[in-house]
């Protein structure tokens, strides 16, 4: 169980849910105990089935807990009424859903989906093609989802979940319809708003993205299974004939010995050769 602490955005307790239906009951997360704070960007990870989604759709007070206690940005999200939860949502959680065509309004073209989400959030001075230039989509302003592909749709939830940078956002797979560069770009923006203050978390299955957490987080048959903490940075030599030795707990992440190295400007990143499409 966590040690409660003040600051946190999002704090659970021996959180439950339990999804009924006509063949039984599901028990998704069974007693989980979590606080996640301002400043960091959390990536829940596990295997299909684990309860990620369910999870994430709880801290962003779209459900209601079976059991346990989930408290969201001062709210206690059992017992709050669907007013205040709706409110809580509009104004301050940015929420991007598994799929995140659902998250887009279908008759509204980019810059105005972000424009209507900035006044939802009070965000006068917001600057919708900045927005979506932030997630690459600097030339679809005008476009509707309809002449959208899924991974621009996918990019255009994540912006309208930035928007005026609320408090807490919360986004299921954000990256799981994006090719590398569209990845790291999302990653991008879904890091400075950790690094404005917001909190951040996300679930998602790649390699490449839960590399670059503040903290990680396994689930595994709706338990927390593992936790580890900051994104690695490792100081490293690189002798006269061009060899870099890796530190220990860098060469763990690569266990076959081979490496994909992408030079990118003054970036260069180091990747396992099965991430390459
Ligand atoms: N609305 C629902 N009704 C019944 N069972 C559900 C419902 N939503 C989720 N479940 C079940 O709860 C469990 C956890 O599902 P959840 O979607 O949270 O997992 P996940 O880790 O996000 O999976 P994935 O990576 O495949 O998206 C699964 O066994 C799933 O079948």
């Amino acid at each position: 169980m966590p040690v409660s602490d003040t600051r946190a955005t999002v704090s659970c307790e021996d959180l439950v849910k339990v999804f009924r239906s006509a063949t039984g009951e599901t028990h998704a997360l069974r007693g989980l105990g979590l606080e996640l704070e301002p400043g960091a960007l959390t990536v829940v990870a596990g295997p299909s089935g684990s309860g990620k989604s369910s999870l994430l759709t709880l801290l962003g007070a779209r459900d209601r807990p079976s059991a346990g206690r989930l408290t969201v940005l001062g709210s206690d999200v059992g017992g709050a009424s669907t007013r205040e939860l709706r409110g809580l949502r509009r104004r301050r959680i940015g929420f991007v859903p598994q799929r995140s065509s659902s998250a887009v309004f279908t008759h509204l073209c980019a810059a105005d989906q972000l424009r209507q989400v900035a006044s939802w959030r009070g965000a006068a001075r917001h600057d919708p093609d900045a927005a979506l230039d932030a997630v690459g989509l600097g030339d679809r302003a005008r476009h509707r989802p309809e002449a959208l592909s899924g991974g621009e749709q996918q990019r255009l939830a994540v912006a309208m979940a930035l928007v005026g940078r609320p408090a807490l956002v919360v986004a299921d797979e954000p990256t799981a319809e994006l090719d590398h560069a569209n990845a790291d770009r999302v990653m991008d923006a879904l890091l400075a708003a950790a690094a404005a203050g917001s909190t951040v978390v996300i679930s998602s299955h790649d390699d490449r993205i839960t590399h670059r957490a503040d903290r990680l987080l396994r689930l595994r048959h709706g338990v927390l299974s593992s936790e580890t903490a900051g994104r690695r940075t490792a100081a490293a030599v690189i002798d006269a004939t061009g060899r870099l030795q890796l530190p220990p707990e860098v060469l763990e992440l690569f266990p076959d010995r081979r490496v994909v190295v992408d030079a990118d400007g003054d970036q260069v990143r180091l990747r396992r050769p099965e991430e390459d499409r």
